[in-house]
C-alpha cells in the first residue's frame, strides 16, 4: 500500500522533514498547518518541492472546533474553513483532516455537528476537496471512531468521510473491530501511530509519548487488518507527536518510521517481506581497540588463547569453548578507542538474512573489507554496530575463519563456554528504533524493557533474544550520554561455575569489580545459601539472584574503553539478567571509574 508520514512526525523545518521522508521511501506526506505556516515557501514552492521528491500530498491538518456551535459561530468557522480551501487548491492537496471539537461551547448535538459538517463538506466540494471527521480521544462530546462515524453517516455527503487514527482507537480501548462496519470508500484516511501503554491523562499520551508501529503496545497491525477488511485502500500514513523524534535527526528517524511501516505490512498480512532468518548463535564479538595489550590482558586472564590472526590485517582471534573475540587494532581503533564495534551472527542462511535486513532498509555493508577476504554478508545497526551473518564452519559456505591464520598458543584452560549475551548501549533518541530493527531485522523477540536506578540517573534496559536464548543481545539506554559509564558496552560469557572462573581470573591478574559489602548483608536477609557459600561472593564481587526459573549468579571485570567483561552462571531455567543487581553494579562502576 502507499505509504505516506505526517511532517509533525520528523524535526526541522518542512524542506528538511519532506526530503527525509521522500529519502526514506515514502510515497507522501501530511503536512501539518505549523510547518506550512513557518516555512519561507509559498504553497505552490511547497507544492513543487513535493513533486520533485516525489512525494504526494495526502493530507492538510488539521482543523478544529468546526462542528455543533452556534449559528453565528459556524459562519465564522465557515469563512475560516474557505480561506483553507483556497490554501489546499494552491498545494494540491485535495483532503482535510476535521478533528472533533474541543471547545467549550461545542454542544452535544449529533444532529446539529452533522448538519455543520455537511454544510462543511458541501463547501469544500466545490474546491474538490474532501473533509475526513476524526474523534479525538479527548473530543468534548465525539471522542470514539464509532461515534464519528455515526455523524458522518448522519450527514451523508459525498465529500465527508470519516479519518481513523489507530491512537485514539487503541487508547480509548474501543473495539478496533467495529472497523468494519464502515464502508471502505467512507473511510478518507488512516492515520497509524502507536504508544506504550501507560496510564496517564490520554491527551499528554497522545502528544508526547506515541511512537512507530512496533514500537509500542498496542497491536496497530490489527487494527489495519479490520481497516483493509473494510475495504480501505488509502495511504498508511504514520501521525506520531513524540518528544525524542521532535529532537533527533529527521533523516535517521524516517528511515525507523518506514521500517514500522514495511513490518507492519507483512504483520497484517498485506506485503510480503523476504522471509525472516533468525540468528542462532554468536560466531564472534569483534572489538576494535588503539593497544591491544589491555583487552588481550584481559582476554588471558579470563581463560581465552590467542587461536589465530587475521592473514592481512591487524586482527586477533581469541577463543575459549564456543566463545569467540576479535580484537582489532586497525585504523577505526585509533579513532573511536576501545569498544564493540561488530558482532558475528550465526546464521542459517546469512544472503538470506541480508537480504531480509536489505528490505527492512538497513545499510548493507561491502561484502568484502579487502579483496582477499572471504564474502560475508553485513549490515550495520543503527547504533553502526556492524553485524556479520556467518556460517561457521560450514564447509558448503564461505566463512570468515577462512581470513585468519592458526598461530601456535598454549590452548585455553579457563570456564568460558560461550557467549551469554552482548549489552549494547544505545543513543538516547535510538532506543526504540533499535528495538524494532533487532526484532524485525534479525526476527529476535523483544522483551520486556526494565528501568534501572542508576546513580546518576534512570538506565533502561530491553532484551531482544532467539527464542531458545541462543542469541541474546540487552540494548540499554543510560541517562547521561557523555557518561562513560553508562555508555559502557559488554560481552557477558557462560561459565558453568562462576566462583571457580572469577578465582581462576583473579589468579591470572584480573581485577574484579568489588561490590559493596551492604550488599551481601541484604542477600543474607533476602536468601538461604549453603555454608560459605556468601563468603565467596562476598570475597570475589559475585552477585545473586534467583526467581522461579532458577539461579543466576555473576561477576565483572574492569573497564577498557567503553569495554568490560561478565561472567554468569545460569542454572535452572533462569532467563533474565540480574536487573534486580544492576543499581549496585552501576554504582560500583562509578566509583570505580568516578564521573569526570
Ligand atoms: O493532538 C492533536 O491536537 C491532534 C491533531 C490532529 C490529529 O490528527 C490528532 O490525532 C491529534
Ligand atoms: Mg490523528
Amino acid at each position: 500500500m502507499r505509504t505516506s508520514i505526517a511532517t509533525v512526525s520528523l524535526s526541522g523545518s518542512l524542506t528538511e522533514k519532506l526530503t527525509a521522508a521522500a529519502r526514506a521511501g515514502f510515497d507522501g506526506v501530511e503536512i501539518f498547518e505549523n510547518d506550512l505556516l513557518a516555512s519561507p515557501l509559498t504553497p505552490e514552492e511547497i507544492r513543487v518541492r513535493c513533486a520533485d521528491l516525489g512525494l504526494s500530498i495526502d493530507l492538510y491538518q488539521p482543523m478544529r472546533d468546526i462542528e455543533a456551535v452556534s449559528a453565528e459561530v459556524f459562519e465564522g468557522n465557515l469563512r475560516r474553513a474557505r480561506h483553507k480551501f483556497e490554501l489546499m487548491a494552491r498545494l494540491g492537496c485535495d483532503t482535510v483532516l476535521v478533528c472533533s471539537s474541543v471547545h467549550p461551547l461545542a454542544e452535544d448535538d449529533d444532529a446539529l455537528a452533522a448538519d455543520h459538517l455537511r454544510q462543511l463538506a458541501a463547501q469544500a466540494q466545490e474546491f474538490g476537496i474532501r473533509v475526513a471527521y476524526e474523534a479525538l480521544a479527548w473530543g468534548r462530546h465525539v471522542s470514539t471512531y464509532d461515534h464519528a462515524w455515526r455523524i458522518v453517516a448522519a450527514a451523508d455527503h459525498p465529500a465527508l468521510g470519516t479519518c481513523l487514527d489507530s491512537f485514539h482507537i487503541l487508547a480509548r480501548g474501543s473495539d478496533p473491530k467495529g472497523i468494519e462496519d464502515i464502508p471502505g470508500e467512507k473511510i478518507f484516511f488512516l492515520q497509524l501511530a502507536d504508544a506504550p501503554l501507560m496510564a496517564m491523562d490520554v491527551l499528554q499520551w497522545s502528544r508526547h509519548y506515541r511512537c512507530f508501529p512496533g514500537q509500542g503496545g498496542f497491536d496497530v497491525a490489527g487494527l489495519v487488518r479490520h481497516v483493509i477488511d473494510a475495504g480501505y485502500d488509502g495511504p498508511l500514513s504514520l501521525e506520531v507527536f513524540n518528544d525524542v523524534f521532535r529532537q533527533s535527526e529527521a533523516g535517521p528517524t524516517a528511515v525507523d518510521a518506514h521500517r514500522s511501516l514495511l513490518m507492519l505490512q507483512e504483520a497484517a498480512g498485506i506485503a510480503a517481506l523476504p522471509e525472516r532468518v533468525v540468528p542462532t548463535g554468536v560466531a564472534f564479538a569483534e572489538l576494535v581497540t588503539p593497544d591491544a595489550e589491555p583487552v588481550g590482558a584481559l582476554l588471558g586472564a579470563l581463560g581465552f588463547a590467542r587461536t589465530a590472526r587475521h592473514r592481512s590485517k591487524p586482527v586477533d582471534l581469541w577463543s575459549q569453548g564456543e566463545a569467540r573475540v576479535l580484537v582489532n587494532t586497525g585504523p577505526a581503533a585509533r579513532r573511536d578507542g576501545t569498544q564493540l564495534a561488530a558482532i558475528g551472527l550465526e546464521s542459517p542462511d546469512p544472503a538470506g538474512a541480508a537480504r531480509r535486513a536489505e528490505a527492512l532498509l538497513a545499510p548493507v555493508l561491502p561484502r568484502r573489507r579487502a579483496a582477499e577476504d572471504a564474502p560475508l554478508d553485513a549490515v550495520a545497526a543503527p547504533d553502526g554496530t556492524e553485524l556479520f551473518f556467518c556460517a561457521t564452519d560450514r564447509p558448503e559456505l564461505p566463512s570468515w575463519t577462512g581470513d585468519f591464520r592458526p598461530v601456535a598458543h598454549p590452548g585455553a584452560a579457563g570456564h568460558v563456554r560461550r557467549v551469554d549475551h552482548l549489552a549494547l548501549t544505545q543513543p538516547w533518541h535510538q532506543f526504540d528504533e533499535a528495538a524494532l530493527f533487532h526484532r524485525t531485522v534479525l526476527g529476535l523477540h523483544a522483551r520486556d524493557s526494565v528501568d534501572v536506578a542508576d546513580p546518576y540517573g534512570l538506565f533502561r534496559s530491553r532484551p531482544v533474544t532467539s527464542e531458545d536464548g541462543g542469541v541474546r543481545i540487552a540494548l540499554s539506554v543510560g541517562p547521561a550520554p557523555t557518561d562513560t559509564t553508562t555508555r559502557a558496552q559488554h560481552i557477558a560469557l557462560a561459565t558453568d561455575d562462576v566462583v571457580a572462573a572469577a578465582r581462576a581470573f583473579r589468579a591470572a591478574g584480573g581485577r574484579l569489580l568489588a561490590v559493596p559489602a551492604n550488599y551481601y548483608d541484604d542477600l543474607a536477609a533476602r536468601f538461604e545459601f549453603v555454608e560459605g557459600e556468601l563468603e565467596s561472593y562476598r570475597e570475589l564481587g559475585i552477585l545473586y539472584d534467583r526467581d522461579p526459573d532458577g539461579e543466576f549468579r555473576h561477576c565483572y571485570t574492569e573497564t577498557v574503553g567503553r569495554v568490560f567483561f561478565e561472567l554468569v552462571q545460569r542454572d535452572g531455567g533462569y532467563k533474565g539478567y540480574g536487573a534486580q543487581n544492576a543499581p549496585v553494579r552501576l554504582a560500583a562502576q562509578h566509583a570505580q571509574r568516578p564521573l569526570r
